[in-house]
């Protein structure tokens, strides 16, 4: 039996909901993911003697996880009834299933790499026919508006009307490349992100026994951070979710959408309650906040103006403190802030410091701290994301996996051959591989093997796994028996070759990141169902950073740092061009991307479970700079 006893009178009526559509509102800290994870524990338990599962996506992997363990410590046996997965994998597996009605095969690859992206749309460049023009295009310039126009759903023969109407220039030549780049993709069974979405809801669109099979399997949809969704997957969610029965359970909130330049907007929640007419549930109470910072939050956030109608503002919950809860400082240049920052950590004692982090608004003043934490004898940690693994070892094994999965790619065999000489030293040239693969019914693996086995300088261990290993796998995708193998092999590999440099330093965090990966995946499928074309895509979609070292402080972007809390926040460099961005304070006080940033400051100052430090220097980089407006807004200055 769930216990639900330790829910708030909100919370409950949430999680009590049945059936039709709902919206969970709630500021941060209030209990919205707690929400969920009990609100789908108790819809399986009191529907034991039913088969149909819950569908519920999440934005990141690292919420999917953290929401499987939750909902199955609340509930043994829950998991096998519920799709907890990202938006993402959701939509892999629909084209994986159903793209060949698109003309995708379910072994695409995903186009992580921003250097595949922009080859493939200069490819769809030099398709634009007249010169002048043509010479005036770039990837740079045009990814942006390529995503753009993805992500808010305009099909490619749309393109040219919706470029009309919003003024842009040269609208022919855009259209023609957006169309090339789209049909580019689905040439090359590749897809990139937005892509993959945009693919899921075309399917979804054109195919109407894959909607109804996914609203029969899955009669209950439920979705956090509802504000994230751009244009293209808030239609994935009107074709899942049942018409008749409408059961979506929405957790979101307005003052937490940090995404805009992603595709989401506030119009999303109007949408949602045009579109649902859904019923709302407000969860004012904050219960991670002490109330000083909950103080701020609420006079921060009443400066936007384009927030959801009746919102309650935060409520404190924690009681007062009367230790020091917040503390403001000035500097004169930035370099003198993050050496204060630094030492003010290194000289606590712990627990305090394994349970701080550093936030700022850019990815470069977080490389400050960091330097500056490394002269205080600490490291740090930068959360970002990592694409792809960067160390020969661990590209090996990839894209050998990667050719086992598609046999005639001439981009997997090219980054196979060039991590196979930096790792054995022997060069292989991939045409030669490519044209003696003819006579193997153009199957580049098989080649690639007999290439390598012809070569005498090859050592005995590693003709040993080639020969064995890998040619099962090309045999029988023994992947499982490669992998093992193959890390054994590279495990003795430096002991072989001394003299190697640097290409092993990064292998052991790479291949414990990969460990780790491969485990999340496998608790997600289940081991024996996955299968090399998923256990690569799952690979795609997530992010290759290492795991943080023992000991070393977490230095986040406001982005990545939503959904966390940590005792001690140092939010640095609240300054006027930082945060607020440069772009924001340009565009104006009442922009979009104002509020946006307001928001920023918003998500970053809520993450506060115990104490708040924010910092500000009046120069960085050489530059005068005044003070961010919202430590004004916050009267904190
Ligand atoms: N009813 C409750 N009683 C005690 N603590 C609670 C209650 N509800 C939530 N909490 C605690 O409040 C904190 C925030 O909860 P949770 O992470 O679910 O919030 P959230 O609304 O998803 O936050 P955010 O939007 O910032 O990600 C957690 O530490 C959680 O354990």
């Amino acid at each position: 039996m769930l216990d639900l006893s330790t829910l708030n009178e909100n919370q409950l009526a949430a999680v009590e909901w049945n059936d039709g559509p709902l919206l969970v509102l709630a500021g941060p800290g209030s209990g919205k993911t707690r929400v969920l994870a009990y609100r789908l524990a108790r819809l399986i338990d009191a529907t034991q003697d039913k088969h149909f599962k819950v569908l519920a996506l999440t934005f990141t992997n690292k919420a999917a996880a953290e929401m499987r363990e939750r909902v199955g410590d609340l509930l043994s046996g829950s998991l096998q009834r519920t799709l907890l997965t990202t938006f993402h994998s959701f939509a892999a597996d629909i084209v994986r299933q159903h793209g060949q009605h698109s003309g995708l095969r379910p072994d695409f690859t995903m186009l992580v790499d921003d250097g595949d992206r922009h080859s493939l749309l200069e490819e769809a460049i030099a398709a634009v026919e007249d010169h002048s023009t043509r010479s005036q295009l770039s990837s740079e310039r045009l990814l942006p508006l390529v995503n753009r126009l993805t992500e808010n759903n305009v099909k490619p023969d749309e393109a040219l009307s919706t470029l009309e109407a919003g003024g842009v220039q040269e609208t022919g030549a855009l259209a023609s490349v957006y169309r090339s780049y789209r049909r580019l993709m689905i040439e090359r069974n590749a897809l990139d992100f937005p892509g993959l979405m945009a693919e899921a809801l075309n399917l979804l669109e054109t195919r109407p026994n894959v909607k109804r099979q996914i609203q029969r399997i899955y009669p209950y949809v439920c979705i956090d951070e509802f504000q994230d969704t751009n244009q293209t997957q808030y239609h994935i969610l009107c074709h899942i979710v049942n018409p008749a029965t409408r059961n979506l359970f929405a957790v979101a909130d307005d003052d937490q959408i940090i995404y805009q330049w992603n595709g989401a907007s506030p119009d999303r929640l109007r949408a949602l309650e045009k579109d649902f007419r859904v019923s709302t549930i407000q969860l004012p109470d904050n219960y991670r906040c002490p109330p000083a910072v909950v103080a701020l939050a609420n006079k921060l956030i009443s400066h936007n103006f384009e927030r959801s109608e009746g919102k309650l503002a935060l409520k404190a919950h924690r009681p007062h403190s009367e230790d020091e809860v917040i503390r403001v400082q000035r500097f004169d240049t930035f370099a003198g802030e993050t050496s204060w920052v630094a030492a003010d950590i290194a000289s606590r004692p712990e627990p305090y410091r394994s349970n701080c982090a550093v936030l700022a608004r850019t990815r470069k003043a977080l490389e400050g701290v960091i330097a500056a934490l490394e002269a205080q004898g600490l490291s740090g940690y930068l959360g970002a994301r990592k694409n792809e693994f960067e160390s020969a070892p661990l590209q090996w094994v990839h894209a050998i996996l990667r050719l086992a999965n598609a046999r005639s790619s001439r981009e997997c065999l090219r980054k196979a051959n060039k991590a196979f000489s930096a790792l054995e030293g022997i060069d292989l040239d991939t045409g030669d591989v490519i044209s003696a693969a003819s006579t193997m019914n153009g199957d580049y693996l098989r080649a690639w093997i007999a290439a390598v086995l012809a070569r005498d300088a090859i050592a005995a261990d590693t003709r040993l796994l080639v020969d064995g290993p890998v040619r099962a796998l090309v045999d029988r995708l023994d992947f499982w028996n490669f992998l093992s193998s193959a890390f054994a092999w590279l495990d003795r590999l430096p002991e072989a070759a001394p003299t190697q440099d640097t290409i092993f330093d990064d292998y052991p965090s790479e291949k414990a990141t990969w460990i780790e990966l491969t485990q999340e995946i496998c608790a997600q499928y289940g081991r024996d169902e996955v299968t090399l074309h998923l256990l690569l895509q799952e690979l795609d979609l997530r992010s290759k950073s290492a795991l943080p070292a023992a000991g070393a402080i977490p230095c986040f972007t406001i982005h990545a740092s939503k959904g966390l809390e940590f005792a001690h926040v140092y939010l640095v460099a609240l300054i006027e061009d930082q945060l607020p961005s440069w772009s924001a304070v340009k565009k104006g006080f009442d922009s979009k991307e104002m509020q946006e940033e307001r928001r920023n400051c918003f998500v970053a100052i809520t993450r506060t479970q115990e104490t708040l430090t924010m910092t500000y220097s009046n120069r960085m980089d050489g530059w005068a700079k005044s003070p961010s407006r919202f430590l004004t807004e916050m009267e904190v200055i």
